[in-house]
């Protein structure tokens, strides 16, 4: 039997997810009145898995990142409604001083630039101790010797040495690397990657994603890892969620989902990857552009740019449907067409 919306939430909830993101909504003030960024009816990560969030940008992978941890700037952005559930607890109910404990120690989160984590006049031996001591109890020679296990697990050369550098004397890849053994310095379980590995080259960029799939290993962390490529996703990512214009338009396993795309969304996505076996094709181009959140569009999102689109997605807003177990799309054409 089909299962549907109520289903895709009954199911998540008996598995028992570590994070639970449910009916978030946050706008942004514009000048132009109220942008609907985010509308995420329901997303669930479980322990030890990476799960890959994927959409073009603009689409809302950072603000949803941010409001994980409650650090989106509000004014202008504001949480209109929802609940972000961690271990089952609420991160919306908490205080600043009880959210200071949780980021960092159980919650991390590495960015695109490095740089934008790391201030250039400190060497990054300072930096990764100062925030081993402000959350452990700990002497600043222990604080030392962590920071130096730390540089090793995360592979970089001469630990020792490395500890006096100023991140400028350090590559890009290096400084990725620092910031990762920043990030896990007080033990997070649960690690935010947002776009970690978009502003360096690819050998580079395929070190960090290797050493991410290392440390995932062997310390059994959870990884949201949010990406333009679907390249990049399908190389790192157990399940993906497709975000178009803020919303979840398709979510299920990796190899499902790429080899079976059933929105329209996903499947223009793909079709736009470069593929060496077609370079004489032009790429596939998706007519159209992203909607203005000031304006969103009634219905499905997605239907000024869709060739499927009817009256019906003009109107109404397409549940989730599963179309096979754990792959789930919200998309009226989908299944019978009866969702
Ligand atoms: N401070 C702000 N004021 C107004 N709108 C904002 C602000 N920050 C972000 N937005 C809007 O929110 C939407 C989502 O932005 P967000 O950065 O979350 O997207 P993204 O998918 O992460 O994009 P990218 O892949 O480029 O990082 C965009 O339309 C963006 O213009």
């Amino acid at each position: 039997m089909t299962r549907r919306q109520d289903d895709y939430r009954g199911e998540t909830m008996m598995n028992n997810p570590l994070l639970e993101i449910r009916n978030l909504k946050v706008n942004f003030t514009t000048y132009y009145g109220p942008a609907s960024v985010l509308d995420l009816e329901y997303l669930s990560i479980y322990k030890g898995e990476t799960f890959g969030l994927a959409g073009e940008s603009g689409s809302g992978k950072s603000t949803a990142a941010l409001s994980i941890f409650k650090l989106i700037p509000s004014p202008p952005a504001k949480i209109e409604d929802g609940e972000i559930l961690y271990n089952n607890e609420d991160l919306f109910k908490k205080s600043e001083n009880e959210m200071r404990g949780i980021r960092g120690k159980k919650l991390s989160m590495i960015f695109q630039d490095p740089m934008s984590s790391l201030n250039p006049v400190f060497t990054v031996g300072q930096q990764i101790t100062r925030v081993i001591l402000e959350h452990e109890k700990v002497s600043k020679k222990q604080a030392y010797h962590r920071a130096l296990e730390l540089f090793e697990l995360v592979k970089l050369p001469d630990p020792e040495n490395t500890f006096k550098k100023y991140p400028h004397e350090l590559s890009g890849g290096m400084r990725q690397r620092v910031v990762i053994a920043m990030a896990l310095s007080c033990g997070a379980e649960f690690l935010v990657a947002d776009e970690p590995t978009r502003a360096l080259d690819v050998t580079i960029q395929a070190g960090i994603l290797n050493l991410l799939k290392e440390l995932k290993q062997k310390t059994g962390l959870t990884i949201l890892f949010i990406a333009n490529s679907l390249g990049v996703i399908a190389q790192m990512c157990e399940r993906v969620g497709l975000l178009y214009a803020g919303q979840i338009v398709e979510i299920g396993r990796v190899s499902d989902v790429f080899k079976k795309p059933i929105h329209p969304y996903t499947s223009a996505l793909i079709e736009a990857v470069p593929k060496p076996s077609q370079r004489e094709k032009p790429l596939a181009v998706t007519k159209g552009f992203p909607p203005n959140p000031t304006k969103m569009p009634t219905g499905c999102r997605f239907y000024p740019r869709c060739s499927k689109a009817t009256d019906r997605c003009k109107e109404s807003r397409p549940r989730m449907i599963e179309i096979e177990e754990g792959h789930w799309v919200s998309c009226h054409h989908a299944g019978k067409g009866e969702n």
